[in-house]
């Protein structure tokens, strides 16, 4: 565990000589400097607060004037005023963190955001006897703020001179001397914690020898406990993490990390940068696929943590569709299929064979009967079927086909009638032609043909048309054999939609095609168009998930698409995707070694297709800042049985806690899970992951029941993403043997504690005398 206490030392190493003597002064003297500059950051924010309000005021009036020249200028003014209140009205925690002491830098220049924009020292920065003066010092919070001289007093994260507070490090150090991380609670600061990057100085500010306080802040942020919610980790990022998180949007940033390397946390800090980067072109939204509901709960509070929130749409994969939140799971061998690129041709066939389905409460129409120009039109079976074969030539959308159908069942009623012989003059023909459509388009009995015969298909109709054995079995011929057909028809006749549907649900909507609606007429407020103004003033009643729900009801594509957990995604998922990010930049991020889909190579090709001919940035992430060493190195046998050769992420920190066996006494691993999570929830702050086979998430659930909100149970899949402070991991066996993939499920699963692990093996794990199963003895 890291330290909790402090120490201070010069920056070459000794202890430092603090008047007053002692660490716990050097420690105090640090926090009042610290807290001394917030308080002129606070100053100086209720400054800007009030000059905001009273912008919105002025411009509040100016709307009534109503020329276009008020109303231009009301514009830029609300516009301005709408990022000042909506920044400076949340609520930071820690809205200032970190600090870095600089050498002089190579040249003078200033960037916009008034800081030096060198990166190396100057030359003569460190005097012969390697000492040297602070020549800057910047602080980093989470949004820029200057004094009123246009000075930095914080400089914004994701800006350019912030860049060096997370990419110093003591092997490339460039003009950074101290890095520290400053804690604070509302204006309050409780803490501080320095990095030395130059050991080998001896370094002064103002005259004074630095002082160096702490451990470190990376250790100091993974020892604390997890709760049910992801934090930002932006005072702690570290430089691999950062040249992700800063990478140029363009085309596809591709990233691979084992568990634990900060994969989704990147993902998420690099929405709110590229934001910050180009804000106008990401207007267009930026949408974030995470792999379950669970993971978008724990993960939705990150983006507003970092000032960003409107533009970023999280969404499970089981919720991608409109109006849909799939929760439930295909049994595996189901899922495989539903999931397969195979399955796209059984659902072209189904939505054409639809097409011949009696609509809901009618019967087949055999015949097409209508009057026209005084005479009986007769169309039998045979001719109609003709029509509709001759209508459905090509891959058009079957919905779209309507027009075209419509348009040759009256070119076979037209020619029946005999008119076209009757009149030789091709105008009068014609208009005739014109005359008898409409007259029969008007037609009842054409009308209510059309739409039995023609119906408009829903995706969800047609999915339900699937259900029927027989019928499936048709449209699969020769893609599927009757026993996949029977467990396909059989999952969708169960209640409620699987993950793996939702899916099948969207490319049936591509399939099928939507036709055109009349447009309602929208009622124009001359505010909204006012340029950006929606992403900029302050929206408190809305949450993060209902903001999603409305981002995507208006959007059908993005300008940036970030997937987490690639790795999972079936190719028919992928297809999915693809359709959102037509035309947007991508950043992928995954780990192939947890991957719970059993043909990674189908799905890699789908994701080649769906990203295109984009060119891919490609990055990798090595360090695990989750598991201590001692829980890294069991995962890592079960990492060498699923991808063999393949290297586990280096775990930062040891806890010299190694994980925990217990055996459950025949068939009954309830009370056994019961008892040693009821022990970790007395060993741990935080929370209890109980991880077991998906096919038990149910009766986990019942095992932990009183023991309050800390323990929560999940299927192996659901514990995707997530972690907690310890997790009890049941059968490790069955949690392998669940699919062909068990064993990757299972590197997830025994990969979610921060701080302590407990395997409970049933009799399937063949456990010995010590409790070890099976399947991790060396
Ligand atoms: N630079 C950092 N500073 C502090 N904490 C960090 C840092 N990077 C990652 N972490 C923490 O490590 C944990 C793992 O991060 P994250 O969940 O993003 O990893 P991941 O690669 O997505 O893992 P998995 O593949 O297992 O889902 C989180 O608690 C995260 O906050």
């Amino acid at each position: 565990m890291p330290r909790e206490g402090v120490t201070s030392r010069t920056v070459d190493g000794c202890p430092a000589q603090h008047e007053g003597g002692s660490v716990a002064d050097a420690r105090d003297r640090e926090i009042s400097v610290e807290q001394e500059h917030l308080d002129r950051v606070y100053l100086r924010l209720e400054e800007k607060i009030h000059e905001a309000e009273f912008l919105m005021h002025d411009a509040a009036q100016r709307g009534h004037v109503g020329t276009p020249g008020a109303l231009a200028e009301r514009d830029a003014q609300v516009y301005r005023a709408g990022i000042h209140l909506n920044r400076l009205n949340s609520e930071f925690e820690d809205f200032l963190f970190g600090r870095i002491d600089l050498l002089l830098g190579k040249d003078g220049k200033k960037g916009p955001d008034g800081a030096y924009t060198s990166v190396e020292p100057a030359e003569g920065a460190v005097r012969p006897d390697a000492t040297a003066d602070i020549a800057e010092t910047l602080h980093i919070g989470r949004i820029g703020v200057l004094d009123e001289d246009f000075a930095p007093l914080v400089i914004d994260w994701r800006a350019p001179a912030a860049a060096p507070f997370y990419r110093s490090t003591p092997v490339d150090p460039g003009r950074v001397v101290r890095r520290r991380v400053i804690r604070s609670k509302g204006r309050r600061v409780l803490g501080v914690e320095d990095d030395l990057m130059r050991p080998e100085l001896t370094a002064y500010l103002d005259g004074e020898p630095l002082s160096v306080i702490g451990d470190g802040a990376l250790m100091a942020a993974l020892g604390r406990s997890r709760g049910h919610t992801m934090r930002d980790i932006v005072s702690s990022i570290q430089a691999e993490q950062d040249r992700v998180i800063r990478a140029p949007a363009a085309s596809v940033t591709h990233v691979e990390g084992g568990p634990g390397t900060g994969k989704t946390a990147v993902a998420l800090h690099r929405a709110a940068y590229l934001l910050y980067q180009d804000r106008r072109r990401y207007a267009g939204g930026i949408l974030i696929v995470s792999p379950t509901p669970l993971l978008v709960a724990y993960t939705e509070g990150v983006l507003p943590s970092l000032g960003e929130e409107g533009q970023v749409a999280i969404r499970a994969v089981g919720s991608l569709v409109d109006g849909v939140e799939a929760s439930l799971y295909d049994e595996p061998a189901t899922a495989r299929i539903k999931g397969s690129s195979r399955f796209l041709k059984v659902l072209r066939k189904a939505a054409r064979g639809s097409l011949e389905l009696p609509a809901e409460g009618a019967a087949r129409p055999e015949r097409l009967r209508v009057v026209a120009f005084g005479r009986r039109l007769e169309l039998e079976r045979d001719a109609l079927d003709r029509i509709r074969r001759t209508a459905l030539g090509g891959t058009a959308p079957v919905n779209l086909l309507r027009p075209r159908a419509r348009k040759l069942l009256l070119d076979a009623l037209w020619e029946q009638s005999g008119a076209a012989a009757r009149h030789s003059d091709p105008e009068l023909a014609a208009e005739l032609r014109s005359g008898f459509d409409e007259d029969v388009r008007d037609e009842d009995a054409f009308i209510d043909f059309m739409d039995a015969w023609w119906p408009e298909l829903t995706p969800r109709g047609v999915l339900s048309a699937m259900a029927d054995e027989r019928r499936l079995g048709r449209w699969a011929r020769r893609v599927l054999n009757p026993g996949e057909v029977r467990r396909v028809a059989r999952s969708l006749r169960r209640d409620g939609l699987s993950v793996h549907d939702v899916a099948l649900l969207d490319e049936l909507t591509a399939v099928l095609g939507t036709p055109p609606r009349p447009r309602k007429p929208r009622e124009l407020d001359p505010l909204d168009q006012l340029t950006g103004l929606e992403e900029l003033m302050p929206v408190r009643e809305e949450t993060q998930r209902e903001r999603a729900e409305r981002l995507a009801q208006e959007r059908t594509e993005y300008a940036h698409v970030i997937v987490d957990e690639a790795q999972d995604l079936t190719p028919m998922q992928w297809r999915m995707i693809g359709r959102r990010g037509r035309h947007a930049t991508w950043t992928v991020v995954g780990d192939p070694a947890q991957s719970s889909w059993s043909d990674p190579d189908e799905a890699a090709e789908a994701r080649e297709e769906a990203l295109g001919t984009r060119p891919r940035r490609r990055f990798e992430l090595t360090v695990n800042y989750r598991n201590p060493a001692e829980i890294a190195e069991l995962a890592s046998k079960v990492l060498a049985l699923a991808m063999p050769g393949s290297q586990p992420p280096k775990a930062v920190r040891s806890t010299g806690v190694r994980p925990h066996f217990t055996v459950a006494s025949a068939g009954d691993l309830g009370p056994a899970v019961r008892e040693e999570t009821r022990r970790l929830l007395d060993r741990v702050d935080g929370t209890v992951g109980v991880v077991a086979a998906m096919r038990r998430r149910g009766e986990a659930a019942g095992w932990l029941e009183g023991l309050g909100p800390r323990a929560v149970a999940l299927g192996s899949l659901e514990a995707k993403g997530l972690e907690y402070d310890a997790t009890v991991v049941v059968s490790p066996a069955e949690i392998a043997d669940e699919s062909p993939a068990g064993l990757r499920v299972l590197y997830v699963a025994l990969t979610r504690a921060t701080q302590e692990l407990t395997l409970v093996s049933g009799e399937r794990d063949a456990p010995d005398a010590d409790g070890v199963p099976d399947l991790l003895r060396d």
